[in-house]
């Protein structure tokens, strides 16, 4: 099953993205979008983010088999209320919301009528609105796909088939498993960089200055992952609450026997465990998901 007619709803860093990966790796398929933002819409056309930007949700929804929610998760909910009465019954529903079971729920209950297919590509940038998206964002990236127990098999071979087609390795799996696995591996992260980076310039004997000046190192990583969106962060930990919390109390009990080690002077488990770490970043870069973002961090690539 292939899409003839894609409607995106967020033209920011994701929709703006698949917009583009569309047009370059499915030219037979036409996209249409639409932002809240009058301001988004007009770069987005400017950009040529979508084949046609419209004005209303609605109108961008008409004739769409498949529609993607690229809204912060919190609006997920209204976003699909604006295109519930021009939506075609047969249209696919998905999205790409960094949490799944609270999301998932919102579109459902928003178009009870409509088959919904959750997906979460696991590929961005702390960049967001309309310059961020590039074409090239989903190569070689995980993209989950969370579908309900009882689901349209023709409808969930197509959207794997989409994701697959904009260079992306599709992964199967509960919404219920993936926000648990994505509280520890993306949204904790982004807890601990945006704690650290206040933490740092909350000081009174550091100056903003100085943050700035010695952040060449690991401290800059940090600065990255917290330069990340507000709003989408924001929303990120308060619809995936339960899994970030149990996350975050195991979190903090390991970061409590660090703490512990340091303080009486247990030299091996420091090492033991640094050691650990260490092999686990290898083991990553051998499996080549290191190498998904090859111009990550340098600067050179259109919207980074
Ligand atoms: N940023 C990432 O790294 C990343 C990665 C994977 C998934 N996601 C998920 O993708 C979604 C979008 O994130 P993004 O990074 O593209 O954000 P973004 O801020 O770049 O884009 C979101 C866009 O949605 C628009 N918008 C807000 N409310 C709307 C509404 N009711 N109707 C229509 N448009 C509306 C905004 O104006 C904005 O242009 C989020 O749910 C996020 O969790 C983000
Ligand atoms: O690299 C980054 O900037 C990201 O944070 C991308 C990242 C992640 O945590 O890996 C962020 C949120 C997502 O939902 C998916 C991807």
């Amino acid at each position: 099953m292939t899409f003839a007619n894609i409607a995106i709803i967020g033209l920011g860093l994701q929709g703006g993205s698949i917009g583009l990966a569309v047009r370059e790796f499915l030219p037979e398929s036409r996209t249409r979008g639409y932002d809240l933002s009058a301001q988004h819409r007009a770069r987005a056309a400017e950009r040529r983010l979508v084949d046609e930007v419209c004005t209303t949700a609605a109108e961008a929804v008409r004739d769409a088999d498949l529609v993607i929610f690229c809204v912060p998760p919190g609006v997920m909910g209204i976003a699909a209320e604006q295109v519930r009465a021009g939506l075609p019954a047969n249209a696919l529903v998905s999205d790409v919301g960094s949490s799944k079971q609270a999301v998932a729920k919102a579109l459902g209950d928003a178009l009870p009528e409509h088959v919904v297919i959750p997906a979460h590509p696991v590929a961005g940038t702390e960049n967001s609105g309309p310059d961020a998206g590039f074409a090239h964002l989903f190569r070689n990236r995980w993209c989950i796909v969370t579908p309900p127990a009882k689901v349209d098999m023709v409808k969930l071979s197509g959207l794997v088939s989409f994701w697959e087609a904009l260079g992306a390795n599709v992964e199967i799996m509960t919404a219920e498993h993936h926000d648990l696995v994505l509280a520890v591996t993306s949204h904790l992260p982004h807890l601990i960089a945006y704690t650290i980076v206040g933490t740092a310039s909350d000081l009174e004997d550091v100056t903003q200055s100085e943050v700035i000046k010695y952040s060449a190192g690991g401290f800059r990583d940090f600065t990255r992952i917290a330069a990340s969106d507000p709003t989408m962060w924001r929303d990120v930990f308060l619809s995936n609450k339960e899994a970030v919390l149990t996350m975050l109390q195991r979190f903090t009990e390991d970061l409590t026997a660090l703490q512990r080690a340091i303080r009486i002077g247990d030299g091996d488990q420091l090492f033991d465990h640094f050691a650990r770490t260490r092999a686990i970043r290898r083991s990553i870069i051998e499996e080549g998901q290191d190498d998904a973002r090859p111009d990550f961090g340098r600067g050179d690539h259109e919207g980074r």
